[in-house]
């Protein structure tokens, strides 16, 4: 099939970025969102990218306009009625997720695929709601979107083998890399990422170190381009803990239990670079 009209459902920092690089490639976006604040602030954010871009001499003014001709902003799931592609971003729960699908699949053409950036959360789950499971799947995006090559493509109990190839097609159009895996919790990239970063938050929280130690030794000692709680505020405290419940949810093992010091952050609304305080503190 051929996929030129796309919706992104959530304007946070996933969905802006998801946004952003499909509409530089030429696909024509809806951006959707609750709410028009989230929406514009969303799109200030791809313009602000856009600007760098050009003035880094990566992309010209003619390309920078036609991207931002070829996004428009919406809260309506109802304009999803003209795409061939949906990728949902909203929040990392699974309530919320079903019933944004399920509305979805009223509205969507009968041909367009339902994709989620879900980090963690059951394809197949999300796909069930819907009367079309075969053309659900998981399109998992890392952040930021904009620099990140890999796309982790999530195949669901149900999903047809068509629906996985009109993926990896665009994919590749997005210049990314498809990566398959199949629907376990986590996927691979949490399953492996997340445990690490809840293990840096317990060497904080048991006092081995304090947060600036604990990201020297990972950087210095590793090579990884972030300490493990820098990453971890840049992705959303919130968003973490969400991953490590499903993870501890879906496996039922104890190692994958999330450290008291996360929860606690997130109960005072301590999410990260996006509340402007998590591990460290934020400007602006
Ligand atoms: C939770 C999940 O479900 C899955 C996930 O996504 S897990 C998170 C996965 N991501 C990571 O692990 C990221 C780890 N960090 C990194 O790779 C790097 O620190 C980084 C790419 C984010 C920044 O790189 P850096 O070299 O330290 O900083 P910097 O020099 O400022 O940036 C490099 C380039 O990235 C761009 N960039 C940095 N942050 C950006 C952002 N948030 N959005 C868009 N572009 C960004 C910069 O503009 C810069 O490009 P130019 O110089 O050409 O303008
Ligand atoms: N952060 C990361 O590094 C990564 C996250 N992901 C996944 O991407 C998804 C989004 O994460 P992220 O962008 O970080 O989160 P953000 O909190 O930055 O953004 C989520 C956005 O979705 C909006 N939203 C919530 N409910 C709805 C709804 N029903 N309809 C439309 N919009 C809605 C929120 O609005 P409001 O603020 O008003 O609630 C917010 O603007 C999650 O599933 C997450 O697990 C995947 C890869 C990496």
């Amino acid at each position: 099939m051929s996929i030129q009209n796309i919706m992104v459902i959530g304007a946070g920092q996933m969905g802006a970025g998801i946004a952003q690089v499909c509409a530089q490639s030429g696909f024509q976006v809806k951006l959707n969102d609750l709410s028009q604040d989230a929406l514009d602030k969303g799109i200030k954010g791809i313009e602000k990218r856009l600007a760098r871009a050009v003035e880094k001499g990566r992309m010209s003014e003619q390309d920078q306009n036609d991207t931002l001709n070829r996004l428009s902003t919406t809260t309506s799931l109802q304009d999803s009625n003209d795409c061939d592609l949906v990728i949902e971003a909203v929040v990392e729960n699974m309530d919320v997720k079903t019933k944004v699908f399920s509305e979805l699949d009223q509205h969507a053409p009968k041909h367009a695929i339902l994709a989620s950036n879900t980090s963690s959360l059951p394809i197949t789950e999300i796909a069930a709601v819907t009367e079309r499971a075969d053309q659900v799947i998981g399109m998992h995006f890392m952040n930021p979107v904009p620099v990140m090559k890999l796309v982790e493509i999530i195949r669901g109990l149900q999903t047809s083998d068509e629906t996985y190839k009109a993926i990896e097609d665009m994919t590749k159009q997005l210049d990314k890399n498809p990566v398959e895996v199949n629907d376990f919790p986590g996927f691979v990239s949490n399953r492996v990422l997340m445990p690490m970063i809840n293990e840096a938050i317990y060497t904080v929280y048991e006092g081995v170190a304090e947060p600036e130690a604990v990201d020297e030794v990972m950087k210095l000692g590793m090579n990884h381009p972030m300490g493990p709680l820098t990453l971890a505020d840049f992705i959303g405290l919130d968003t973490c803990l969400y991953i490590m419940e499903v993870l501890h949810d879906g496996f039922g093992d104890s190692k994958y239990r999330p450290c008291p010091l996360l929860r606690q952050y997130v109960k005072a609304g301590w999410l990260g670079k996006k509340s402007g305080r998590g591990f460290y503190k934020y400007e602006g």
